[in-house]
């Protein structure tokens, strides 16, 4: 969608008060000349958004419609150029859209400013126009769902002779919408002048079908450059990479971290950010953000569960505009003592049915997300159970789990000792801003992007790369961090600290201690114990419900083995409608709200998974971390 308005030159009625929020509102009206007659706008913008209503020739209102400011994502003054040649590159020019000629400038198409500055230009304009982006909630038809529209408003300024008059008006409307989106942003998101603060990118090239690369250069740094957003790019060489890579850089300059593949890249992050030493003073500091393109994608999906965010129609678009919202909220997350070591997660801890569908499933990986469906239907018909003691601390409290305990045992939660003392030893060496790179170092970018198909190319205005902010670290072929720094000396700094102690330290007893005598238990035979904190295990897995991210609970889901083949087949249809659940537990199904449990598998093998990756089989414990991270949630 796209909207055209001209400013009339004999109007220049704005209003200046004297009110902060009032001094940062601008109206005017504006004209659209169409074939069938001129229309007269009077366009307002203020902390509501853009507000465009068209005058009937009496003057009252005929039409209102309001793009809100949640909406709008950012925008940019621009001057055509003048040779038709350089227009070529010029925004909104939709190259399967024909030009209209010098003698069609009064007819506005879908991308009509430039078919108009084509004639306009070679005669001198001097106009300035300001571009806003904005993605808003539509609906196709009733049956259809709500997705995200992009649309850009345009508004020419011509009041004045000089073009130099007219950018001045224009950057008066920019600031005033920039002063207005500011406003939206937590703080935390905004340098002390005022700006965007920088996001880091961490994108594994392996995720899922392994576009990762093209899905964020094609879909989200047009977003990133429409708001404005600055950020470095790094993209990972092998497994771990993000976890040493978090762990052992300074990242006082960022303010997101942005996962771009599957849930494993967002667990190695999170891991990575706890194994600090400054990790209580960093947690707090940075929000952290995923845009879906791995094979699962749970979180993606939860948070735009949890904000009625469309997923399905497009979710990569949904998580780009989630992970420039400027808007975080904390987090839960789990500790998880295994025997020999600590892990943190985020998502799930599984034993069982699920876990086995997850890990066996990998074998028939081609299959994309059906690999789910494909394998649990196999695992149904060749049914397995395991047998072992579940005990867990329930989240409310019950007469036999009295208030104070629970709450006594929680608030031993301390931090633990440092473990990473070569934090930050080789980042001095290895940061570059985009400034000190050389320009073969850029090529890849610029291949990149000159390489993407036409209709893309319609979007990314040439304005835009001319005035990018974006600086670019590549780790592809001839890595930029490569020739920074010693590897050798990165991963060696990383595994010393491996067996270290670190993160938030735990409230319970040790694994080789019996639990309190408080805590309940469950034992016997099952077909799976899966513990979740988020709403979504995967996009079409609607696990849990009733989770929410800063909840302190974690949902333990138990199936009894016993439980008859029906009972079971229709749990796990239900699962994508998140109805498989029952209301009141019974005697095969339990979900219950817990702060802790333990898991002792009374079998010799078996595989449980964390975050949907396989960690080493035996018993473990895990604890909520009541809102210890913070994500990026959508407007
Ligand atoms: N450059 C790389 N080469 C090989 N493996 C990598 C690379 N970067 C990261 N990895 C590993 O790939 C694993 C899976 O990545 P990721 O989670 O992004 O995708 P996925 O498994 O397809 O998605 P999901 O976890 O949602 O199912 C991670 O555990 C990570 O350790």
């Amino acid at each position: 969608m796209h909207k055209s308005l001209e400013r009339s030159r004999s109007s220049v009625s704005s209003t200046p008060t004297n009110a902060p929020e009032e001094r940062h509102s601008v109206s005017d009206t504006f004209y659209t000349s169409q074939r069938k007659g001129s229309h007269v706008f009077r366009v307002r913008l203020d902390e509501t958004g853009f507000t465009l209503e068209r005058e009937s020739p009496s003057g009252g209102t005929v039409k209102g419609q309001t793009v809100k400011i949640c909406d709008i994502v950012g925008a940019r003054c621009v001057r055509l150029k003048k040779s038709s040649r350089s227009l070529a590159g010029c925004a909104c020019v939709n190259p399967g859209t024909p030009r209209a000629t010098g003698g069609k400038r009064n007819t506005p198409s879908k991308c009509s400013i430039a078919s108009r500055e084509e004639y306009a230009c070679n005669g001198g304009d001097a106009s300035a126009y300001l571009y806003l982006f904005a993605y808003v909630l539509k609906k196709k038809s009733f049956r259809s769902s709500v997705h995200r529209e992009r649309t850009v408003l345009t508004l020419r300024f011509r009041s004045f002779d000089s073009f130099e008059d007219n950018m001045k008006e224009a950057e008066r409307w920019y600031r005033a919408l920039c002063w207005q989106l500011q406003r939206t942003l937590e703080p935390i998101f905004v340098t002390p002048d005022a700006k965007r603060r920088r996001v880091l990118v961490l994108l594994n090239p392996k995720s899922g079908a392994g576009n990762a690369r093209e899905v964020f250069n094609l879909q989200v740094v047009p977003v990133l450059n429409e708001s404005e957003v600055p950020y470095d790019l790094f993209v990972t060489k092998h497994s771990n990479y993000a976890l040493e890579f978090m762990g052992t850089r300074r990242l006082e300059d960022w303010c997101t971290i942005i996962a771009v593949g599957g849930d494993g890249l967002f667990h190695e992050i999170i891991n990575g950010l706890l194994r600090r030493e400054d990790w209580a003073k960093v947690m707090p500091a940075i929000s952290l953000g995923i845009i879906p393109c791995g094979s699962g994608n749970g979180l993606a999906r939860s948070i735009a569960h949890g904000y009625n965010e469309p997923y399905f129609s497009n979710p990569v678009l949904g998580a780009s505009l989630t992970v420039i919202s400027g808007r975080s909220s904390p987090m839960d997350m789990v500790r998880v003592q295994l025997q020999e070591r600590v892990m943190y997660s985020f998502l799930s801890i599984g034993w069982g049915l699920i876990s086995d569908v997850d890990i066996e499933s990998e074998c028939i990986r081609m299959f994309g997300y059906q690999r789910f469906t494909i394998w649990t239907l196999y695992r149904w018909a060749n049914l397995r159970t395991y047998n072992g003691r579940i005990s867990y601390l329930l989240a409310e409290p019950t007469a036999e789990q009295p208030a104070a305990k629970q709450s006594e045992e929680l608030s031993r939660l301390q931090s633990s000792r440092s473990c990473n003392l070569h934090l930050d030893k080789l980042a001095s060496d290895s940061y570059r801003r985009s400034s000190d790179l050389l320009p073969q170092e850029f090529e890849d970018v610029i291949s990149l992007e000159t390489s993407i198909n036409q209709s893309f190319r319609s979007r990314c205005d040439s304005w835009l790369s001319g005035g990018s902010r974006r600086s670019c670290y590549y780790s592809i072929s001839e890595s930029i961090y490569h020739s920074l720094a010693d590897e050798s000396e990165f991963t060696q700094a990383a595994n010393s600290d491996q067996e270290l102690q670190y993160g938030p330290g735990s409230s319970l007893p040790p694994l080789d201690e019996p639990v309190p005598d408080h805590w309940q238990v469950e034992q016997g035979e099952f077909i799976m114990m899966h513990a979740i904190y988020q709403t979504h295990l995967g996009i079409d897995c609607h696990f849990a419900p009733k989770a929410l991210l800063n909840d302190g609970k974690i949902y333990l889901i138990l199936i009894r083995g016993g439980i008859s083949r029906p009972h079971l087949l229709s749990f796990l249809y239900n699962m994508s409608t998140g109805t498989h659940l029952p209301e009141k537990n019974n005697e095969f199904v339990k979900v219950l709200p817990v702060r802790a449990f333990r898991l002792e598998p009374h079998d010799n093998q078996g595989i449980i998974t964390i975050d949907g990756e396989r960690v080493e089989f035996g018993p473990l414990q895990a604890e909520i971390l009541p809102g210890i991270a913070r994500v990026m949630v959508p407007k």
